[in-house]
């Protein structure tokens, strides 16, 4: 049996991601798309500026966008993805939550809030049972569940897949792909031939949301892991998948050989978009490179490269297909997590 679910903001980037990713997938059905005021009670195909790279689904294309609010959505959907600015997020799911939809958020508001469990489901999908607290907490008969910033999601399986090793202290140095800011993020005479070396919000949400990735949870609380991260954020002329360079510093003997073994062996999840394996490890010191391997695991991979010694611990370079691993493929597998966990 299929899941009905729901895309609010689903005009957006991120929401014609979801369409793309939802439309053939075996669990999910789309049963509705909301979007602002201005889109409601128009076509899909006349409200959204289709920019995706496979054609608008027919289920999709002619059906009626509607607003985003509870009651507009039907009864019988279970499961709605939410892909909407943040500051809309805020003031609209709880709501949803409240009215008894479960919600599988990219925005990143309620990301680092202690009843909300942000999720990476090969990192942490113990943590989601922190909806027991959540619903105790709020009442609430559906569900609110986050998924990480996009640069958190390239690197935090690398560091977990590391974990073994005692982690004391992570620098980050991300790379960022100009989609990471929205079609209307940054304009072509700010990016070509340059680079912007700040990211607004960006090195703090790599910074905390890392910390509570990587903490655990004992079935009431989650205590963050005591690992120090440091990031420093940078956007770059790619267009999609974000490339980073990190150094890790362990108390155990890490070395770039039984970091490889251990990024290899770390495992993927029986789910539809975990991909097999989750970490592509390259020996070639030029690789991973946004453009050649972002839709490696049909972008849900995570690809690590360029390892090796140095003053501060071992350095590496990792990379992400950002709007899908890093967004819309990542809503779907909490998603699907949520399903196999039997929160729908
Ligand atoms: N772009 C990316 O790659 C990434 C984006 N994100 C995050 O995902 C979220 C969506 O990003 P993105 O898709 O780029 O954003 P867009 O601006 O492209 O899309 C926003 C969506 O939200 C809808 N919306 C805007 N305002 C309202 C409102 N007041 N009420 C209801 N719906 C509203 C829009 O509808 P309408 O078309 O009618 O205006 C649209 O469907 C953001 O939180 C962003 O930070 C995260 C990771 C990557
Ligand atoms: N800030 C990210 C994208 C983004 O929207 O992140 P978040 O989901 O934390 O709002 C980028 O520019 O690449």
């Amino acid at each position: 049996m299929t899941v009905r679910a729901g895309i609010l903001g689903a005009t957006g980037a991120v929401g014609q991601r979801l369409i793309q990713l939802l439309e053939p997938h075996p669990d999910f059905e789309i049963a509705t798309l909301t979007a602002s005021d201005s889109s409601a009670g128009k076509p899909y195909r006349e409200a959204a500026k289709w920019r995706v790279d496979t054609p608008i689904p027919d289920t999709v294309a002619d059906a009626t966008v509607t607003e985003t609010d509870p009651d507009a959505v039907p009864d019988d959907v279970d499961l709605l993805f939410s892909s909407l600015p943040s500051s809309v997020g805020a003031a609209v799911e709880p709501g949803f939550c409240e009215a008894g939809y479960v919600v599988s958020s990219n925005s990143s508001n309620a990301r680092m809030a202690d009843d909300v469990p942000l999720i990476i489901p090969e990192v942490n999908a113990d943590h989601l049972d922190l909806l027991e607290v959540q619903r105790d907490d709020r009442g609430w008969d559906g569900a609110l569940v986050k998924n990480p910033n996009c640069s958190t999601i390239t690197f935090v399986p690398t560091l977990a897949a590391l974990a073994e090793f005692d982690l004391e202290r992570v620098h980050v140095a991300t790379l960022q792909a100009v989609s990471g800011a929205g079609y209307d993020g940054v304009t072509s005479m700010e990016i070509i031939d340059n680079a912007i070396p700040h990211i607004g919000s960006e090195e703090e949400k790599l910074e905390t949301e890392s910390k509570k990735l990587l903490g655990t949870f004992d079935g009431a609380e989650l205590d963050l892991h005591g690992v120090d991260v440091s990031a420093s954020c940078n956007r770059i002329p790619t267009l999609d998948g974000h490339l980073e360079n990190v150094w890790v510093e362990a108390s155990d003997d890490l070395t770039p050989e039984a970091a490889a073994e251990a990024l290899e062996a770390y495992p993927s999840l029986d789910l539809p978009s975990s991909p097999e394996p989750l970490i592509h490890v390259f020996e070639d010191f030029e690789r991973p490179q946004p453009r050649l391997d972002r839709t490696l695991g049909e972008g849900m991979a995570i690809s690590v490269g360029g390892l090796q010694e140095s003053t501060f611990g071992l350095q590496y370079n990792c990379l992400a297909h950002n709007t899908i691993r890093g967004a819309a493929g990542a809503s779907v597998l909490n998603g699907e997590l949520l399903l196999k966990n039997g929160y729908l």
